[in-house]
């Protein structure tokens, strides 16, 4: 069979993607990802590993980089890389939403005169806003959204809830729910035909261990 190679992105989504690999039985137990490592071909690995950004991830699978890669559902909304979803990995789970000012509700939000949203998801958002047939301002920032509404520079935002702690902490409320997001596991669109058991291999040893805590 192929040796296939992996994209896992760096962040929050690395250390759940390692522990759902160790579950794995042909995952070496002594194995570390924590170097400033960014390739691993090492022979005791099922797989070659890639160590990505988490917003390439599926632009590394797309241009055949890797043969399969781990990305969260909100890079693969906002993106729209050609890669072929393969399994929902239920890990990284939270939700894309609308949040603002405590206060504030959906009607008094949504009949503001002029609307201004910030967010790191511009495409999302883009994408919203046309479906609700609203016109607004989209304030594309790099992270730590939540401080956009709370000195008023927008009047709300779209980005990732999880616990829910970032908006407790500001004051601020989900306004309303856009979709589920979790990570999921892709594939390149010739790999997929080409290393076809390889990575139906592969997928099968992941779906016996996703969700076993
Ligand atoms: N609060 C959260 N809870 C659960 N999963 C999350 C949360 N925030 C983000 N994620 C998921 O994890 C992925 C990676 O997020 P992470 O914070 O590691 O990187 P990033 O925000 O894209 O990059 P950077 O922090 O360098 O700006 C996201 O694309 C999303 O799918
Ligand atoms: O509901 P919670 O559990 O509080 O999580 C939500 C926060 O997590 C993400 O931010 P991240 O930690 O990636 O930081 P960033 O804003 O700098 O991107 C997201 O953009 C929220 O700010």
């Amino acid at each position: 069979m192929d040796k296939l190679t992996l994209c896992i992105p760096t962040g929050r989504l690395k250390d759940e993607t390692i522990v759902l690999l160790s579950k794995i039985p042909s995952w070496p137990s002594d194995f570390n990802l924590n170097s400033r490592k960014l390739i691993f071909e090492d022979l005791s690995l099922p797989w070659n590993i890639i160590l990505s950004h988490p917003k390439d991830s599926s632009t590394y699978v797309e241009f055949g980089a890797a043969d399969i890669g781990i990305v969260g559902k909100d890079i693969l909304q906002e993106r729209g890389n050609e890669v072929y979803e393969l399994c929902d990995l239920q890990i990284g789970i939270c939700q894309m939403v609308v949040a603002g000012p405590e206060n504030l509700s959906a009607a008094e939000l949504f009949g503001k005169d002029s609307l201004r949203i910030a967010t790191k998801y511009p495409n999302i958002t883009r994408h919203y806003l046309q479906e609700k047939g609203l016109n607004a301002d989209i304030l594309y920032l790099y992270g730590s959204i939540e401080l956009a509404p709370i000195i008023r520079l927008t009047d709300a935002i779209i980005d990732l809830v999880s616990t829910g702690k970032t908006l407790r902490d500001n004051k601020l409320k989900i306004i309303e729910e856009l979709f589920p997001v979790s990570a999921r596991l892709v594939a390149n669109r010739i790999s997929i035909k080409t290393k076809m058991e390889s990575i139906f291999s592969f997928v099968q040893q992941l779906k016996g261990v996703i969700g076993n805590e």
